[in-house]
């Protein structure tokens, strides 16, 4: 049985129990399963996909609940208003709240999280409106025409129709346009928002994004409980919880959609069983569970870091290769300039670091079709001056003109859509993403489907666009062979090439490589040559930072010399080779310039007495 028909089994299965003589004790169990999951999934979009942690999703149930609590017991309201006005203030509170604290990074997200869930807490308590620490009592059932969700057995489905389309819309949702983005993010599995920007996407609204999603899945558990219980008070939305929560998508397996439902049970049942033996064995009625939990938690994150779904999902059968439709129809292209026509113009661009200028107004110009090599000893402000052009970093001052549109001081996000692509000197490929998936990701740009269409599953005609152009472009550098392995399982030099073809997916008029021959072996490094030749045979205009010289020499038809930050020469490889001036820079000269004595004598490669220059790194 296929792994989809075995979960569209056991939601029919799950969603018979009421009807089977299933004790109701199970069945108020599975309900705050249900509801735990919901909050749950939230933070596997957030926290395990995301990297964005979050003790707060307590909080936001609140909410959830005490807007139906409100509008149903104080202005007699039906519930479905109830959930209306929930979700509507959960929206309009989870952007507000994302908004100033999303920017914030390292440790001070969590901070912040902590801060907010106990400013609603409190606040909740306080307001007489909402019948301060008691709460409100005397909620109405849920009704749907005639019938009424009552009993605990007619509200189970209600919860359990909500968790199951919720794992069906996160599960979709990562399997699309804005799910690869989102899964590129995550600082804890070597992502970060610098490729995703490179690619066209505003990684900020992604987060603000996965924000309002994991609120808003909290706000309906929240609504849910509120009419199981038909009472609301504050406790169950305290911090607390908030931290239950993080724990239960950490044991069951953060960044996946089954581990938040094994979370939510195992925390659940184990909490019940352990909450009648521990005080058994210790006397008295503290809270023991909780040191059961911590232990249980440090023990998961070091023997089971993902959790425990992974050995759940070993016995599952395994998610079969999604065939690509080779015959879908190609996505739009730009139109490229004509061969020799200006491409990428950079006019006296500067960059200081403090009292260090690493870029000291360095000038030249790129053509159609050109292939141009950026050379220069270690420290030579080669990265900067890539970063500049593409956007990574903001210019001190000078100009940078791509296709005739001054792109100086605009996000690299900004730039691409203006038909710059590059790849990255520390590659940065999703490692848990297949290498189709990571090419797809370049493709941003010329498609669109957003997050609710995404989640609907109204994207099936462009995600196979995106699909049939990622393997169009791992056919071109000679990887569609591994289409379907997971990129992390890569050798660096084809993940160097992914990087390429990811690139190539977004269609760009100039192409920038950050190093591309850095680390690879001989033979690596040839089928890379390969591959630039082959694209440049094709007409593609490329900018190339390479420390490798015989790999520059034989690619490039012209090549910029920086030495120091400055522009030291430029010309074709012959005259380069030719020129004293760089092979005196390589050699490391003496007479360093006062202002750069306290960069790194420069440990360049040795140029040779013959015309070829020869690496450390070997040759191609
Ligand atoms: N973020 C930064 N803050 C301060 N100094 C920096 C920063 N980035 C680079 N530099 C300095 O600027 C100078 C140029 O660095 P850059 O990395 O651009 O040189 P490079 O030619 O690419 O060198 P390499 O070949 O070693 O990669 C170096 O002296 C470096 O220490």
């Amino acid at each position: 049985m296929k792994r989809f028909h075995l979960a569209a089994v056991a939601a029919v299965v799950v969603l018979l129990l009421p009807l089977l003589p299933v004790p109701d004790f199970w069945i108020t169990q599975l309900n705050y399963i249900g509801l735990f999951s919901l909050v749950v999934l939230g933070l596997v979009l957030l926290t395990g996909v995301g990297g964005l942690t979050s003790f707060g999703q307590a909080a936001f149930a609140g909410v959830g609940a005490y807007a139906t609590g409100y509008l149903s017991v104080v202005m007699g309201l039906s519930p479905w208003l109830g959930l209306v006005a929930g979700v509507a203030v959960t929206g309009v509170l989870a952007l507000l709240i994302g908004m100033l604290t999303l920017r914030m990074s390292g440790h001070y997200l969590p901070l912040a999280t902590i801060c907010w869930c106990l400013a609603l807490y409190y606040l909740i308590g306080n307001l007489d409106a909402l019948g301060k620490y008691d709460g409100l009592l005397g909620l109405p059932a849920v009704q749907l025409g005639d019938f009424s969700f009552q009993s605990e057995r007619r509200i189970y489905w209600l919860i359990w129709i909500a968790a199951l389309l919720a794992a069906l819309g996160v599960t979709r949702l990562l399997d699309s346009r804005p799910g690869r983005i989102m899964r590129a993010l995550n600082t804890h599995r070597g992502g970060g928002a610098t490729m995703p920007e490179a690619m066209g996407a505003s990684t900020f609204r992604y987060k603000l994004t996965m924000f309002v999603i994991a609120a808003l899945l909290a706000s309906v558990s929240g609504w849910l409980y509120a009419h199981m219980q038909r009472s609301v008070n504050p406790s169950p939305f305290g911090i607390k919880f908030g931290i239950e929560y993080l724990f239960m998508a950490v044991i069951g397996g953060i960044a996946t959609v089954g581990g938040a439902f094994t979370g939510a049970a195992l925390v659940k049942l184990a909490e019940d069983q352990l909450k009648v033996w521990l005080p058994m064995v210790f006397g008295g009625s503290g809270n023991y569970e909780i040191i059961v939990f911590g232990i249980a938690l440090v023990l998961v994150l070091r023997f089971a870091p993902d959790g425990l779904w992974p050995l759940v999902s070993r016995w599952l059968p395994g998610r079969p290769v999604k065939p690509v439709d080779e015959d879908a129809p190609k996505l739009s292209a730009r139109s490229h300039p004509p061969r020799g026509a200006p491409l990428l113009e950079v006019r006296k661009i500067r960059k200081a670091f403090g009292g260090l200028t690493a870029v000291n107004d360095i000038s030249f110009t790129i053509r159609a079709g050109d292939i141009v090599g950026l050379i220069g000893p270690n420290g030579a402000g080669k990265s900067t001056t890539f970063n500049l052009i593409s956007g990574v970093l903001p210019l001190t001052s000078g100009e940078v003109e791509l296709l005739g549109q001054r792109v100086d001081g605009r996000a690299s996000r900004d730039i691409a859509r203006a038909g710059l692509s590059r790849t990255f000197q520390h590659v940065k490929l999703v490692p848990d993403m297949t290498v189709l998936e990571n090419v797809a990701v370049g493709t941003y740009l010329r498609t669109k489907t957003g997050t609710l269409r995404a989640m609907l599953g109204l994207n099936g005609a462009e995600e196979a666009q995106a699909r049939a152009e990622a393997l169009r472009q791992l056919r071109r550098i000679g990887l569609e062979n591994q289409a379907h392995e997971l990129a992390g399982n890569l050798a660096l030099g084809p993940q160097r090439l992914v990087e390429i073809a990811r690139a190539l997916a977004s269609d760009p008029s100039l192409l920038l490589l950050d190093e591309p021959a850095a680390g690879l072996r001989h033979q690596e490094k040839e089928a890379l040559a390969e591959v630039l030749r082959q694209l440049k045979a094709e007409g593609l205009s490329l900018l190339l930072v390479e420390h490798d010289m015989d790999f520059v020499m034989k690619l490039t038809d012209r090549i910029v010399v920086m030495e120091f930050g400055r522009w030291l020469m430029e010309g074709t490889p012959a005259e380069v080779q030719a020129s004293p001036a760089v092979r005196a820079a390589y050699l490391g000269a003496d007479d360093l310039p006062d202002e750069r004595r306290a960069t790194p004598k420069p440990a360049g490669l040795p140029l040779g007495d013959g015309p070829t220059y020869s690496s450390d790194e070997g040759r191609v």
